[in-house]
């Protein structure tokens, strides 16, 4: 069951690094807003990262506390950073993916059903009181930086809450562009700007401040009103948004991560079914 869960996840993140167009971020094509990485760097890390996906789900049938997963995911993220020669490419998803791949594991064990946000639930009941309580592990790092200054919800209290931008946003959004019709690949990209439309992502505020922020919601927002992914022009248009963060240098690794977590859930209700 771990090594079914910890592929699911492999193969979620790899989804995610290959689909294109995703405005700003590292793709097959090219490396976006980013001088620092590109396919291969990601590509290094998944690789890194492939036993601890695995390890962290079987930690979660266990009923592992908050500081033992904790542990698995610094590990994790040494290992994506000697990977990569220093380079963070994975740190959203060594956490986020990461917990959920140990909720999958407790529920699963249990004989719980994966379906509405049941895993969200369980993260949230399990461990977040842990991961709030727990000292930031880096109080100077980006994402640290900007809830400090904008007051943003990071990383770790969407976390904290069950993924709410996860179970709400994007999973419906994956599921209603499936279902009118969508490939895999246009129901991503849809997903994709649904999530950057609403999430306060760290990166964006990092990089661009809240005008960042902003611009990237304000352009997703017009592509999603204009019929998004069914949309006829809809590769032109994400592919303009594309080069505009590119000239501005932004990027919503938020987003990304919390696409490639949308595609794990999908994955594993899928062969779950
Ligand atoms: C809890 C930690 C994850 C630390 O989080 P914190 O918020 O303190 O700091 P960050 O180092 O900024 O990492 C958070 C990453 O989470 C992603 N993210 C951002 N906003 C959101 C959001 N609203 N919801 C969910 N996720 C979000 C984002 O990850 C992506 O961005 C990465 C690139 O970021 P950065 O290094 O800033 O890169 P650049 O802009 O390229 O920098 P420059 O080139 O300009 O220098 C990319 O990797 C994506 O993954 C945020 O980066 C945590 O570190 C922690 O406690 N870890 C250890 C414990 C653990 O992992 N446990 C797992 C099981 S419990
Ligand atoms: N494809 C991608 N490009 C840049 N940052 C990311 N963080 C997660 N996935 C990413």
């Amino acid at each position: 069951m771990a090594g079914a869960i910890g592929r699911a996840a492999v193969r979620a993140l790899y989804a995610e690094l290959a689909l294109h167009p995703k405005p700003g971020l590292v793709s097959p094509l090219d490396s976006g807003s980013h001088d620092d990485m590109d396919m291969g760097t990601f590509l290094r890390s998944l690789f890194a990262l492939r036993g601890y996906f695995r390890a962290i789900a079987a930690a979660g049938a266990e009923g592992a506390d908050f500081p033992t997963l904790r542990e698995l995911g610094i590990t994790a993220e040494r290992r994506m950073l000697a990977a990569t020669g220093g380079v963070n490419t994975h740190r959203g998803a060594v956490f986020g993916l990461g917990l959920l791949a140990a909720a999958a594991g407790w529920r699963m064990r249990r004989g719980r059903t994966l379906r509405g946000n049941g895993l969200g639930a369980t993260a949230a009941a399990l461990w977040g009181a842990g991961i709030l309580a727990a000292a930031p592990q880096a109080p100077d790092s980006h994402g640290a930086r900007a809830v400090t200054r904008y007051g943003a919800r990071g990383a770790r209290q969407e976390a904290a809450d069950g993924f709410p931008t996860l179970f709400e946003v994007a999973l419906p959004a994956l599921d209603r562009a499936l279902a009118a019709g969508a490939d895999p690949e246009r129901a991503s990209v849809q997903a994709l700007f649904s999530l950057m439309a609403v999430l306060e992502d760290t990166n964006l505020l990092h990089r661009g401040g809240p005008a960042g922020l902003a611009f990237i919601q304000a352009g997703a927002r017009r592509f999603l009103d204009r019929g998004g992914v069914f949309h006829a022009e809809w590769r032109d248009e994400a592919l303009a948004l594309h080069r505009a963060c590119v000239v501005r240098r932004l990027s919503p690794g938020g987003s990304a991560d919390m696409l490639a977590a949308a595609q794990f859930v999908h994955g594993l209700r899928e062969r779950a079914a």
